[in-house]
């Protein structure tokens, strides 16, 4: 295991769980990080990256004042560019985006937020190597890679975010000039939100309403200079700043933009898509009209794999305390058990580990299935792109909703202690409920996934084909459902006949009440709160599949224990969200109150056989204390010594006696304020 060098002797408590542990933990490692080829290429990286320490910050970041704070992460964003620079010229050979994923998640261990620069790697660069023609590419790539210019994605308004085709920023095309004038006509049209755009960037993607020869075209994506290259100043027509203290997020710098009137070239449109000529004629080729869409299927794609990530620190964090942390005593004259040994906390962690596997494989076959549609399309054929945008929408959509509710799930499980801000998990937390959120709100993505299921759900009943993942539909508008056998096989078969039965109560509905004299709109509006369910439960039956199918590929060839633990957890998972939606089993599928019964001993049983293999399993996750950044959590599991040492950082704790005794306190007890 790769670790702090500076830790201490490891707690006993951990010492024995890694000895009861019965698989090769090392095996499983290799299985998450995509083969042992990539273990050593991320072990590598984060060598270079950490074992000199750089990411240490003099003064614990929360004890830093928001402009402290802002500007500490300024300094290591910079730090981070340099060293990461020199690591990836070792590593020319592996292509940019797994490059992209290990760097994400090393540079964990310098921000306990968020870098400013993370929306110039996130977004800016990917729109421009999406949007962008090949000599526009050649012109800004390199400036952009080089972090020659640091750049942003202003789409969301102070009044729009959800609906883009209702953004009000506008780019007039004036033809005496070949210039586009950019323009904010009301407060609602001040960009909002953009990261790294309050303080940071200098350059910006921005959507705006595109017109030529006073015609409107909707939106389209503009490179804009905001700020002096020299002295950073905004430039003439900009006004720009930070949009003020959140949640969390708050070395990100998100930030507002309005323009004035403000002219830049006809060149910065990114023209790979369509196009304006220099006499203001608009040329839109014949494809894919959502094509300007792209940036944000590829970061849904990207927040997959980011917040199964997340879960994985999340519940080492909660799952190694719970091995150090002893509670209560259920039997008399004995030593009070490690509350890892309740069933209650193991039902609240095992599930942890099990979807941080799943959505973890979920999210590999997601950009493999990204990365075959986006070669399909440079010949020229989108027919592949609805599939795509409606699973990176329900799969963002629900991986963000369960982590989120898993994270808190992992804090509770570890009791008052997991509520201080060094046990991480509450930073954890405030980034990922952010994911529920940004990039498509989690209703709006599972709404698109449900209108793609209509459709599918049409198709089938007429007969035509469907795509892979909506074949379930077939077998289900024929009539034919297989009898519950409580397998891992029937389980999912199961979800599927859920998520079928779901559909077709929402075609149904959407039937029922347009022949009532409703409009398609007025139908569609009253049944969302079935087509979200239907989506969700498409979604869940997609996620149990996958990880079922990958799962047993990729332990083929490994060790019998690693295959025993790998498919433990996969039939964890399939039980736990099979007991989650008994009311839905008995609407659509042949399933007993009996067999709910024996689902319930067979989930009870996992929990017990997954129990010895839990620090290994976590173990596995090779998470370095760096990036855990968790007094609970560190390898050794010196929890108590940790959590005092923390304590001791408090500016409290300075000075034996604060001023406000003297100032307040005294004079109040002695009746003289
Ligand atoms: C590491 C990075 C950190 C990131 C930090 C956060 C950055 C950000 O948050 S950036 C801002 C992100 N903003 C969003 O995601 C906004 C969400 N909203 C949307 O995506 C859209 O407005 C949306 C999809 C809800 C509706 O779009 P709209 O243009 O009104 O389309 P709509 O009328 O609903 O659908 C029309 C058709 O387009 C299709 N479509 C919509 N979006 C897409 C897409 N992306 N790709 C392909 N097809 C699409 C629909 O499926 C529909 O198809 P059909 O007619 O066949 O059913
Ligand atoms: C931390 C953070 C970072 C961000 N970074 C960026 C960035 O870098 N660049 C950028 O451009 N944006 C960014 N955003 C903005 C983000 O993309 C938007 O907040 C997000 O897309 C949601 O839009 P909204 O805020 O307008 O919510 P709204 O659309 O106003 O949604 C509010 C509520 O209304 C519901 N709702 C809206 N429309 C419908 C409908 N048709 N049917 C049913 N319900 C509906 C939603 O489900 C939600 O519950 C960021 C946001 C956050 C929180």
């Amino acid at each position: 295991m790769s670790q702090n060098k500076t830790i201490m002797e490891v707690n006993q408590e951990l010492v024995k769980e890694r000895a009861k542990c019965n698989f090769n933990v090392l095996e499983v490692t290799h299985i998450l990080d995509g083969g042992e080829k990539n273990t050593l290429h991320r072990k590598k990286i984060e060598s270079i990256a950490l074992d000199e320490g750089a990411y240490k910050d003099p003064i614990p970041e929360e004890y830093l004042s928001p402009k402290e704070k802002y500007e500490n992460a300024v300094r290591k964003s910079c730090l981070f560019c340099k060293i990461v620079k020199n690591a990836l010229t070792e590593f020319t050979g592996l292509e940019h985006f797994s490059n992209f994923f290990v760097l994400r998640r090393t540079a964990d261990a310098f921000f306990k937020e968020i870098s400013p620069f993370l929306l110039h790697l996130g977004m800016f660069l990917p729109t421009i190597l999406g949007q962008c023609t090949t000599e526009q590419q050649a012109y800004w790539l390199p400036r952009v890679l080089d972090i020659q210019i640091i750049g942003t994605y202003a789409q969301t308004e102070l009044g729009h975010g959800t609906f883009i085709r209702g953004l009000e920023t506008t780019a007039t095309y004036d033809p005496e000039t070949e210039e586009f004038v950019l323009h904010s006509p009301t407060l609602t049209s001040y960009k909002w939100w953009a990261g790294g755009l309050g303080k940071t960037v200098n350059y910006c993607i921005v959507v705006a309403q595109l017109y030529t020869k006073g015609v409107c075209h909707g939106t389209h994506l503009f490179i804009v200079q905001i700020r002096d290259e020299e002295t950073h100043m905004p430039l003439p027509g900009i006004k720009v700043g930070e949009i003020g203290a959140k949640m969390g997020f708050n070395t990100a710098d998100n930030g507002y933009l309005a323009f004035d009137h403000y002219r830049i070239p006809r060149q910065n449109m990114m023209m790979k898509n369509a196009q304006v000529l220099k006499d203001g004629t608009y040329v839109k080729p014949d494809s894919h009209g959502k094509l300007t869409y792209g940036t944000m299927v590829l970061v849904r794609v990207i927040l997959v794999n980011e917040v199964a990530f997340n879960l994985a620190k999340a519940c080492t964090i909660a799952t190694r305390y719970s091995a150090v942390r002893r509670q209560s005593q259920p039997k008399p004259n004995e030593p009070e058990p490690q509350i890892l040994d309740y069933t209650t906390q193991q039902h609240k962690l095992f599930i942890c580990i099990a979807t941080a596997h799943a959505l973890q494989l979920a999210s590999a076959w997601l950009w493999k299935t990204f990365n075959a549609v986006m070669s399909d399309m440079k010949k020229g054929n989108t027919d592949s792109l609805p599939e795509l945008h409606a699973l990176s929408s329900c799969l963002k959509a629900l991986s963000t909703s369960d982590v989120t509710s898993l994270i808190e799930q992992c804090r509770y499980s570890c009791g008052g202690h997991g509520y201080m801000l060094c046990s991480g998990l509450p930073n954890i937390y405030s980034f990922v409920t952010a994911t529920r959120t940004y990039e498509g709100d989690y209703t709006i993505l599972l709404l698109q996934t449900a209108r793609f299921l209509v459709k599918a759900y049409e198709q089938a009943e007429a007969g035509t084909p469907v795509t892979p993942t909506v074949l379930y539909l077939i077998e289900f508008v024929s009539g034919k459902r297989t009898p519950w056998d409580g397998s891992p096989e029937g389980i999912i078969k199961s979800f599927q006949e859920i998520a079928a039965g779901n559909i077709s109560s929402c075609v149904k509905s959407i039937r029922n009440r347009m022949s009532s004299g409703l409009s398609f709109e007025d139908a569609w509006e009253l049944t969302t709160i079935q087509l979200v369910g239907a989506a969700e439960a498409h979604c869940r039956a997609v996620i149990s599949d996958t990880y079922k199918k990958e799962i047993a590929r990729i332990t083929a060839s490994s060790s019998t224990n690693v295959k025993i633990v790998m498919e433990q957890l996969v039939n964890l998972y399939l039980h736990y969200w099979a007991l989650n939606r008994t009311g839905d089993l008995l609407r659509y599928s042949s399933i007993s109150g009996e067999d709910v019964a024996n689902l319930q001993m067979k989930y009870e049983e996992l929990l017990t056989l997954i129990r010895p293999n839990a620090v290994g399993l976590v173990d596995a996750f090779d998470l370095r204390d760096e990036i855990l950044h968790s007094a609970l959590g560190s390898y050794d599991g010196q929890v108590y010594k940790r959590l005092f040492a923390e304590a001791l950082k408090s500016p409290l704790n300075q000075e034996p006696v604060n001023e406000t005794f003297h100032k307040y306190l005294k004079p109040t007890m002695q009746g003289k304020l």
